[in-house]
């Protein structure tokens, strides 16, 4: 579903992606951690199509991020931070106006409304004007927004920032019920605990290399951690981790 093969990304003469390769399935949510600057964000936009890479190659579902983009992106969704909504647009105008952009009979949008309204708790955001939502109503609105039209790879880039801890409950339960064949979701974070949570897999950045790949408990029994923070902690600070990948399944 995930294929990439050693991404570099330079801004000028900093090497934000140094060699990145990595590959996920569909019926998983992929973590992508590592500390501000690490490149998560860099990567993802590659992916989104949003950004090229200096050299090496992606593919979403067979389909090559660079060649394929206009392709690729009928089949992603994308959250990520600076998303802005049409102020004057309520929620329900907002997702029938993102669907049509997909083509989608009237009466599926409706119903995936419905579905968006049960699984995000949307309840009175549908029918209020985005500009006047609270960070979660925007936060919720956005993110039905990138899977109206059921993407086949979902991706999320610290889409919890800035929610309280009901929307953020909401917003997890939201990503681990993704979890489907021929899926995948990728979510990437800072915060340990929400990827210990949510995610089957996780890759681990770190100064633009992947240090570590793997699922969670693989990665506390090999580095006798408790908790994923913990692992995390014990991997970067490991000299010899940044010379190789570790994988872990
Ligand atoms: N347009 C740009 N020009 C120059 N440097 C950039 C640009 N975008 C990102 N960088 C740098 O690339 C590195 C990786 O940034 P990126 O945003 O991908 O990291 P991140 O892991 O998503 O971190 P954060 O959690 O802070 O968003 C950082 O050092 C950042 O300063």
């Amino acid at each position: 579903m995930l294929e990439i093969q050693n991404i570099v990304k330079r801004y000028g003469t900093f090497t934000a992606l140094d060699g990145v390769s990595l590959q996920a399935q569909g019926g998983e949510v992929f973590g992508l951690l590592g500390p501000n600057g690490a490149g998560k964000t860099t990567l993802l936009r590659i992916l989104a199509t949003l950004l090229s890479p200096t050299s090496g190659t992606a593919s979403v579902a067979g389909l090559d991020v660079t060649r394929d983009s206009e392709a690729v992106r009928r089949i992603i969704g994308v959250v990520n931070g600076g998303m802005g909504l049409p102020t004057r647009l309520t929620g329900r105008e907002i997702l029938r106006s993102f669907a049509d952009l997909y083509d989608m009979p009237r009466a599926r949008t409706e119903a995936r409304i419905a579905e968006l309204d049960e699984q995000l708790e949307l309840g009175r955001t549908l029918d209020v004007r985005a500009g006047e939502y609270s960070t979660g109503m925007r936060q919720k609105v956005v993110i039905a927004r990138a899977v109206i039209h059921e993407p086949k790879v979902l991706i999320l880039d610290e889409a919890a920032s800035g929610l309280d801890i009901f929307a953020r409950r909401t917003l997890l339960d939201f990503v681990a019920a993704t979890r489907q064949p021929g899926r995948l979701t990728l979510y990437s974070t800072h915060v340990m605990s929400e990827a210990e949570e949510v995610c089957d897999r996780v890759a681990i950045l770190h100064e633009g290399r992947v240090l570590h790949v793997g699922a969670v408990p693989a990665l506390l029994t090999q580095t006798g951690e408790r908790n994923l923070e913990r692992a995390f902690f014990h991997l970067v600070r490991q000299p010899a981790a940044r010379a190789e990948v570790h994988h872990a399944v």
